[in-house]
């Protein structure tokens, strides 16, 4: 589980969160929505100890800031929404990347790492792709490698900024759905950012609304995701209706 505490954040000198706090527990779904600037992504990688922050976040009992590097890498995993990747390395190479916490200093991956690297590559659609250099891809298959060497760390807690922005409808159900499987197979916390508000309200079980790096509104999709809501923190006017499924689907009304 993760708990987040009066978390500040500075950025050159400017706050850019205040006093944040969020409660994602174990095997749940929580997912960061709101405008651009929000300080949503600042919020991830504050979580994941790659920012100094104040407060306190908290994983599976354990306080971040204490962890070394791999015992937090083997804890946590983060996906970044645009990572630089390395242009010559293939698909395969870049996916074990995220065996990287388990490989002894100054080893070599085990079996057992190649073959969890084949087989996330594969659970990704991405097998045909293993062998080729991560800078002959396309937006979409950058974005799902990225997410595949997250998955490869094979950790407790999943943080994904923006998982599906590159991606066409089916692959971005593809992985929604694969994120959500495994979160059930392995009671995975998931931590998303997401700017689809109706995929948000579908896949998380709560929802924590930023603007100007404070926490606007936090909960049930239905309890957040209101026209009033989206109107005053997007300027966005939009009808919020139950979908088939009963949670809140969004569609955009012209002004
Ligand atoms: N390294 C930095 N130095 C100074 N300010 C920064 C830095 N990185 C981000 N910011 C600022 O912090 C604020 C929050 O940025 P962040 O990327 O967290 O927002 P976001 O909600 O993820 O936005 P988006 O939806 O556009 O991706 C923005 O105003 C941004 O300009």
């Amino acid at each position: 589980m993760i708990s987040v505490r009066s978390l500040d954040v500075a950025l050159a000198g400017r706050t850019v969160l205040s006093e944040v706090g969020l409660e994602a527990p174990a095997g749940s779904w929580l997912a960061v929505i709101g405008p651009n600037g929000a300080g949503k992504s600042t919020l991830l990688r504050a979580i994941v100890g790659l920012l100094p922050y104040g407060g306190d976040v908290i994983v599976d009992g354990q306080p971040v800031r204490s962890l070394r590097p791999r015992q937090r890498a083997r804890l946590v995993a983060y996906a970044p929404q645009s990572p630089v990747l390395p242009a010559d390395m293939t698909v395969f190479d870049y996916t074990l990347l995220g065996r990287a916490p388990y490989i002894p200093h100054l080893g070599r991956e085990s079996r057992h790492d190649r073959a969890v690297a084949g087989e996330v590559l594969e659970r990704l659609d991405l097998d045909d792709l293993a062998g080729r250099p991560m800078g002959q891809l396309s937006g979409g298959e950058r974005q799902r490698v990225v997410l595949a060497r997250a998955l490869a760390q094979r950790t407790r807690v999943l943080l994904l900024d923006e998982p599906t922005t590159a991606l066409d409808l089916g692959h971005q159900q593809q992985v929604m759905e694969l994120v959500d499987r495994l979160r059930l197979a392995d009671d995975l916390t998931v931590v998303t950012t997401l700017h689809d508000l109706s995929l948000a309200g579908q896949y998380a079980d709560s929802l924590v609304l930023l603007a100007g790096g404070r926490v606007v509104a936090a909960g049930p999709p239905g309890e957040v995701l209101t026209e009033e809501a989206v109107e005053a923190h997007f300027g966005a006017r939009v009808s919020v209706a139950p979908g088939p499924d009963g949670r809140p689907a969004m569609t955009l009304v012209r002004p």
